[in-house]
């Protein structure tokens, strides 16, 4: 149905991900086993990044002995040998003549952002909680957030106040992949000359001042919880846009609460994942009801079946899992299909699609029906 109107970024087909070539029965063992030991593995190939050791396979193309690597970085042998010993399982480094080598995999630690990001946010957000995902599941509650950072109902207004490294990792993850789609999606937000523009769930600002900056005559409002806007705020006002930037400090899950009139343009980004299908279905009636026939609401998201990248859907599927033990125990990431359903029921039409932006987002911009 959206396709007729949908700009992909290139002509690459997009495909649905996971499907996987038949295993022979001791392959398939095999695979099994790597998932079974992933929580070790994961400790030790970060030990190996953070502590310097890939690093210094990477500067050493001659390979080193695990008694040469324990000269140089700060652990003792026996820490080497087991770190190392564990990495070449999962071909992060290999083994020739008793001499270690850092691999293609494990240079990605070293030098690819998305893979340092993502194990950054991984072991400082999500490890410890991830242990309560089953609780997390069967109470609709964020159990691991609860036991791992304190007694919050979601981890939205704990955001600000998360212990380090958390706090920083989880900024990371979410402005590295929407930071990247902004530039590319505000040519869209912008065709029709929008004059005022309301970024629901726009956190600390970044795409808000983002767009002042892109368009001269545009004001923008900020509705988030009051914990976001206050460090937004702050930004605003360093960066001098506090005459066309406002906040309106709103909790998005009480219904009753109506949006305001008169905004050209609606803008939600990675925002609807943060809700259960009820509540996003909710917030888009409210969406809709703040809508004139002329308005356009649009929606950035990355849907985990409409990913040019295998690993892109990898990551994004996975990051399900931080929404029901870390965030809320209720949302999870879509699939397009699904979004394109909770339009349809809140009164909505998706009149354009833009695909492949950014890390893998999607745009779609939607009006009444
Ligand atoms: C994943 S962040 C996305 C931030 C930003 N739009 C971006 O693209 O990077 C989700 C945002 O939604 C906000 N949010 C979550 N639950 C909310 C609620 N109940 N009411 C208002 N805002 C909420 C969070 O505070 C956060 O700023």
């Amino acid at each position: 149905m959206y396709a007729n109107f949908s700009t992909k970024q290139d002509n690459i087909p997009m495909k649905f991900p996971f499907k996987f070539p038949k295993l022979s029965a001791q392959q398939a063992m095999y695979e099994a086993q790597k998932i079974a030991f992933s929580p070790m593995t994961f400790q030790a190939v970060r030990i190996a990044w953070k502590r310097g050791l890939l690093q210094l396979l990477s500067d050493t193309p001659e390979g080193l002995t695990p008694k040469q690597v324990a000269e140089k970085v700060d652990m003792r042998l026996y820490g080497v040998r087991v770190v190392l010993e564990s990495c070449l399982s999962v071909g992060v480094v290999s083994f020739e003549e008793e001499k270690y080598f850092v691999t293609k995999t494990g240079q990605m630690f070293l030098y690819d952002e998305m893979t340092q990001i993502n194990m950054n946010y991984n072991h400082d957000v999500n490890y410890l909680g991830m242990f309560y995902l089953e609780e997390s599941i069967d109470s609709a509650t964020p159990v691991g957030l609860n036991k791992t950072f304190g007694d919050w109902p979601t981890i939205y207004p704990a955001l600000t106040a998360l212990p380090e490294p958390a706090k920083t990792s989880w900024f990371e993850f979410d402005h590295y992949y929407s930071d990247n789609a902004f530039p590319i999606a505000l040519p869209h937000v912008f065709k029709s000359s929008p004059k005022k523009l309301m970024d629901i769930g726009g956190n600390t600002g970044k795409f808000s001042m983002t767009a002042a900056n892109y368009n001269d005559d545009v004001n923008i409002t900020i509705v988030d919880l009051p914990e976001q806007l206050a460090v937004a705020k702050t930004h605003i006002m360093q960066a001098g846009l506090q005459a066309r930037i406002d906040t309106i400090p709103t909790n998005m899950l009480d219904h009753s609460q109506a949006l305001p009139l008169g905004y050209d343009v609606i803008w939600m980004s990675q925002f609807l994942d943060c809700f259960g299908d009820e509540d996003i279905i909710a917030i888009l009636k409210r969406a809709a009801q703040a809508m004139s026939v002329d308005s356009r609401l649009f929606v950035l998201e990355t849907y985990w079946d409409n990913q040019r990248f295998e690993e892109a859907a990898f990551c994004v599927v996975n990051t399900s899992l931080y929404f029901t033990a870390l965030a809320n125990g209720t949302s999870r990431m879509y699939r397009l299909s699904d979004m394109l359903g909770f339009m349809e029921e809140a009164g909505l039409t998706v009149c354009h699609t833009v695909e492949n932006i950014g890390k893998g987002h999607t745009l779609l911009e939607a009006k009444l029906k």
